[in-house]
């Protein structure tokens, strides 16, 4: 398997509660979602370097050689528990001809591709030369972790690839899991990614593309939820595009402001998540309606916080209003600002009226799905356990 190559994935994320304070050592609920990004892996000879990124619309490639004197020159302090520096990534920019404000989903992919690549090579052995595509079911930029699961998914790859980490999948088998240590190894170099692509992220979103299932994340403690119900969930994306690097900065710079207007709000959002985890931990797997009215309740208090904190925008309003209109309660999720909204989906929610609802949020130009929650997190796959659209993606990359 490893000289053939590699096909690894990692799901999207739904913070439950918690996003924003998380970044302000509050916790946050979030679970996997069964959306996924995926990466294939091909080792090219020829001392080249390639990678395509469909989703953002990037084909680049370097020669290792030139990558080799890149890294030297900024690799003294490369390191998974250092944050990447100005310096290095404005050496970076320059070289992948990126403006130094730039901010556009392309430039922040590849900048984030070159810092992991050099610095996890400078780390564990030589720039690899191989050929990488990633393709995602993930919307980008919509709140749903699709900047850690890419991140997760590169982390995984270039760890192989330096051979940091081992090649778990026997022949034979469909899908395979790194040890505990190795995923802990892999969500610090994604948490790297992260922090070129956001700026301060709390690591809630590249834990969760990491370990998957349902977990509470605070200050870097990760606990994984044991028993969480079957909850239904809709998923609402208004197409609002918004960047979580400026909603983040944003929610700081009124915290600095408004000390001790903000603080409390955080303590509240807190206090949410610690509620609604009582609450799930309390709930039969399979719950009947009666354990709903308090999730709801707590979905309507934390939205209207994260938009006392700025994050909020008139389509997840209108989202929220037409969703009530049909008894069902929302809240934003992930960053805010436009991006996707998340509705309960309480058993005795008649299919008459969740249907009325997603065709009400389809008329407002807004896309719905139901999605599982509660996906694997990163995953090591052969070619036949990806399905043929996933397969023909990453052919075409
Ligand atoms: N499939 C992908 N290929 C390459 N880059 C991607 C891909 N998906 C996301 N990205 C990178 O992640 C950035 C989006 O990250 P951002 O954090 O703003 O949104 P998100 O992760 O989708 O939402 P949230 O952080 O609120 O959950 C894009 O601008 C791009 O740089
Ligand atoms: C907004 C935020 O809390 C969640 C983004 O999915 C940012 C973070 O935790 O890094
Ligand atoms: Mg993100």
């Amino acid at each position: 398997m490893p000289e053939r190559g590699l096909l690894v994935s990692a799901p999207g994320k739904v913070i439950l509660h918690g996003e924003h304070a998380v970044v302000h050592g509050k916790a946050a609920l979030a679970v996997a979602l069964g959306l996924r990004t995926f990466l294939r892996l091909r080792h090219g000879g020829g001392g080249r370097l390639c990678v395509c990124l469909p989703g953002v619309g990037v084909r680049r490639e370097w020669d290792v050689a030139e990558l080799r004197v890149l890294r030297d020159r900024i690799a003294a302090d490369f390191d998974e528990s250092k944050s990447p520096s100005v310096e290095q990534l404005d050496v970076l920019k320059e070289f992948a001809g990126i403006a130094a404000d730039a901010s556009a989903p392309d430039s922040l992919a590849v900048l984030a591709f070159l810092y992991m690549c050099l610095a996890i090579s400078a780390k564990y052995g030589d720039v690899p030369s191989v050929d990488i595509a990633v393709w995602s079911e993930l919307p980008t930029g919509a709140g749903l972790g699709s900047s850690a699961a890419y991140a997760v998914c590169l982390a995984a790859a270039l760890l192989h690839a330096c051979r940091a980490i081992s090649c778990p999948l026997k022949d034979g088998e469909a899908t395979a899991r790194w040890t505990e240590e190795e995923m802990t190894l892999i969500n610090s170099w994604a948490f790297q990614g992260e922090r070129v692509i956001h700026g301060n992220p709390s690591g809630v979103d590249n834990a969760v593309g990491t370990w998957g299932g349902a977990l509470r994340y605070q200050s870097g403690k990760i606990t994984s939820l044991k028993r969480v119900p079957t909850l239904r969930i809709l998923l609402t994306n208004t197409k609002v595009p918004r960047s979580t690097k400026v909603l983040v900065a944003g929610v700081k710079e009124k915290i600095v402001k408004f000390p001790a207007i903000m603080n409390p709000v955080l303590d509240s959002i807190d206090a949410i998540s610690q509620e609604c985890q009582s609450v799930l931990e309390a709930m039969p797997t399979n719950p009947s309606p009666e354990y709903y009215p308090v999730l709801e309740e707590l979905f309507d208090i934390n939205q209207h916080h994260l938009n006392v904190i700025g994050v909020g925008h008139p389509s997840l309003d209108r989202l929220c209003r037409v969703t009530a209109s049909h008894g069902l309660h929302s809240k934003l999720t992930g960053a805010g600002g436009g991006g996707c909204g998340i509705t309960l989906l309480p058993p005795d929610a008649t299919p008459l009226a969740v249907e009325a609802a997603k065709r009400d949020l389809c008329a407002c130009g807004f896309e719905c799905w139901e999605t599982d929650i509660g996906a694997p997190g990163v995953t090591l796959h052969s070619s036949s356990s990806l399905n043929a659209e996933v397969l023909h993606a990453l052919a075409e990359s």
